[in-house]
């Protein structure tokens, strides 16, 4: 009573206009932090404003609620300022790119807020000399905490806006500066700018015009710093401040749930009213893109050696044949070492007038196919060495293999039991890895073939044609008949590169930008997401694009794997899988808030992919659920569209083409709207509170 009566002796008759209105000010983050009960505050224009009050008790949140950061649960703030442009706020942490220096920083903000070269560097000296700013060359990382907060402080006040929020910009800063920054902002103020700034050091809020004294979420008393000592009789301002705590406290402390009357916010805050879209910040986006490229010269080599690396890595590691592969050999008719006495190649020989062994023929044959072979005797002992895994298979012939294959050839329906038993090769193999296991039986009978027309010479023609298989194979349609594996899983590799890299790129930028209130900050001076995405999609789009034609490169032209079709069609679906890509990261980055979360989401979700998209094995193998299914999954039919491009020639014309553009497009979609929907959802850093 007797505070507002001395009060009101001492207001002025009449006080300048309101420059910034915050009327019962609610705000929860759950329902136990309720940190902003009902905050009324009034700052009048061209007048420093010092918000005063211990650590938690609300300051940050009140200005991030002034600025439009955060949204109030209830309650009113008007704000007198047009435009984001007409706000300079200096937020408690530094929240600048540690990578960028001193230059690029003023550089990336002068340019969000539409300053030219020049007026950048006209305002830069100017502060320079104000603040005493370190070489401008050096990277914020390198700065002093002291020297973070003077460049944080010219950030604030480079586009000369008429209001001011600051943060505790004299922290940890020398007496002399503290000093100067004072100072400074009194000049401002009668220039005609209006400040907000908190601090923990009362003492020094004698220099505001007003001071707003803040505990637990309430405005306690607000006033010109000499009123306040007078009308409650102290000498200092920390009296003032420990004298209201102690009246206040129980009226404050208990008072926990929101008001009854839902007054809420109407008129919308400059960031709200934000353009979602400046030529000009997405320049300042993009130079910054271009300085932390140029900064970050390891991610930009990375970025283009690792399609190189794993395509070479690719043609090196896959696809071709194991070679000197270990076979154990049971050669009962002729002590194999004999073998070199005896007839292998086709010399005009008919093994059925010359002395010539079968078992022979065959070692010769595997031998050309670089296979090493182990001699053994007995049965259980070649067996052991298999299960010891030093052999993958043992053959066996009988003691009358070459005399019983004689027998057979010669008398045909007619030959005995013992003859047709005698003249199979017997054979073991290791099947626990099926893909050895598969080559080893695919040698071993393409040998027998072979050294069974060795064997026939030139017996007569009709022999050799009847033991020859009944199937005769032209050339391939597509393909050659030889062709490797490599070439099978080529597009498959090609295209989950192109996919995958694009996705690691654009999840960690898009993380990295919202690392220590970098993004709140870059936000609140009027930036919006989509430029930010858009300044990196055109750096993942230059990426994408140098990537394809590397991997296209060293895939087709240094590899010589087959490329038959338009190399227009194929790099153009490359760039659509790398696009979707890139859309699946901005998801990923949505979705996760750590790299570390997202870095398991992306390869967690890629491994999933590789399962089921036919990259290394046929979709049409697969089992159960995912057969019907795998053709939904991403860049499944993209891989069938490059397979047939590139192995097949097929144009846009032909459906697995264009139904593996299709797909990509429509997934590009999804993905799209997945990362618009998680973007409206999101709160916190991406999105108001
Ligand atoms: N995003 C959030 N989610 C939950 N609680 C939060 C969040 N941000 C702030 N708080 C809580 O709100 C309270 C007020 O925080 P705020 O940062 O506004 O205080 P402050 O007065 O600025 O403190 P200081 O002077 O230490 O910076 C604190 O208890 C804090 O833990």
């Amino acid at each position: 009573m007797f505070y507002r009566m001395c009060r009101d002796a001492l207001q002025l008759q009449h006080p300048p206009p309101a420059s910034v209105e915050v009327r019962s000010a609610y705000k929860k983050y759950s329902s136990s932090a309720i940190v902003l009960r009902g905050v009324s505050l009034t700052v009048r224009r061209n007048t420093i404003y010092g918000l005063l009050g211990p650590s938690g008790c609300g300051k940050t949140t009140l200005l991030n609620c002034i600025v439009g950061q955060t949204k109030l649960d209830n309650g009113i703030i008007n704000l007198e300022s047009n435009g984001i442009d007409d706000i300079g706020y200096m937020p408690q942490d530094l929240c600048l790119d540690p990578l960028l220096s001193i230059e690029e920083i003023f550089i990336y903000f002068g340019t969000i807020f539409g300053l030219s070269r020049n007026e950048i560097i006209t305002r830069y000296k100017y502060f320079n000399n104000l603040f005493d700013l370190p070489p401008r060359n050096m990277l914020i990382n390198n700065l002093s905490g002291g020297q973070q907060r003077r460049v944080s402080l010219a950030i604030a006040l480079l586009h000369n806006p008429t209001l001011l929020i600051l943060d505790e910009p004299t922290v940890g800063l020398d007496p002399i500066l503290s000093e100067k920054i004072w100072l400074h902002l009194s000049d401002l103020s009668s220039e005609g700018k209006t400040i907000i700034i908190t601090t923990h050091y009362i003492e020094e809020a004698r220099r505001a015009h007003t001071v707003g004294m803040m505990r637990s979420g309430v405005i306690l008393s607000e006033d010109a710093p000499e009123n306040l000592m007078k009308c409650y009789g102290c000498s200092s301002l920390e009296d003032v401040f420990l004298k209201l705590c102690m009246i206040d406290t129980s009226k404050v402390i208990h008072k926990t749930s929101l008001p009854i009357d839902d007054e809420i916010q109407k008129k919308l805050l400059p960031l709200d009213s934000n353009k979602k879209f400046e030529t000009r910040r997405f320049r300042a986006q993009m130079l910054k893109n271009r300085f932390l490229l140029w900064r970050n010269k390891q991610m930009t080599y990375l970025m283009l050696c690792l399609p190189v690396i794993i395509t070479v890595f690719f043609n090196m590691a896959i696809g071709s044949d194991p070679k000197n592969i270990n076979i154990g050999i049971i050669n009962e008719e002729i002590d194999f070492r004999n073998c070199v006495n005896f007839t292998y190649k086709h010399n005009n020989n008919c093994f059925l007038d010359d002395k010539m062994y079968g078992s022979c023929q065959l070692i010769y044959q595997l031998n050309k196919r670089t296979y090493k072979i182990k001699n053994y005797n007995d049965i259980e002992d070649a067996k052991r060495s298999i299960k010891k895994n030093k052999i993958w298979a043992l053959l066996r012939f009988n003691f009358n293999y070459t005399e019983s294959l004689k027998n057979r050839v010669s008398t045909g329906r007619d030959s005995t039991d013992d003859v047709i038993d005698h003249s199979f090769l017997e054979f073991w193999v290791d099947d626990s890895d099926r893909y050895m296991s598969i080559l080893i039986e695919r040698d071993v009978t393409l040998s027998l073939s072979d050294a069974l027309k060795n064997l026939v010479g030139s017996c007569n023609d009709s022999l050799d044609k009847v033991i020859s298989y009944p199937i005769k194979i032209h050339d391939a349609i597509y393909g050659s008949n030889s062709g490797s594996f490599t070439q099978f899983v080529a597009p498959g590799t090609v295209c989950i590169c192109m996919f995958f890299l694009p996705i690691i790129f654009t999840t960690f930028v898009m993380l990295d930008e919202q690392n220590d209130g970098i993004l709140d900050r870059v936000l609140t001076s009027g930036m919006t997401y989509l430029e930010i995405a858009l300044a990196h999609s055109v750096v993942q789009f230059t990426y994408i694009c140098i990537q394809a034609i590397e991997i296209l490169i060293i895939m087709y032209i240094f590899y010589g794997n087959p490329f038959i079709g338009s190399v227009t069609i194929g790099f153009s679906l490359l760039i659509v899988i790398g696009i979707t890509g890139m859309i699946y990261g901005f998801v990923l980055a949505l979705a996760n808030d750590s790299h570390f979360a997202a870095g398991f989401a992306g390869i967690g979700s890629n491994f999933l992919l590789m399962c089921a998209c036919g990259f290394i094995w046929p979709t049409q193998g697969a089992r159960h659920f995912v057969k019907y299914t795998n053709k939904f999954v991403p860049i499944t039919l993209a891989i069938e569209a490059l397979r047939g491009i590139t192995m097949r020639g097929w144009s846009f014309d032909h459906k697995a083409v264009y139904m593996g553009f299709i797909s990509m497009f429509i997934w590009a979609l999804i993905f799209y709207i997945i990362s618009y929907a998680l973007y409206k959802s999101k709160k916190g850093t991406w999105r108001k509170v």
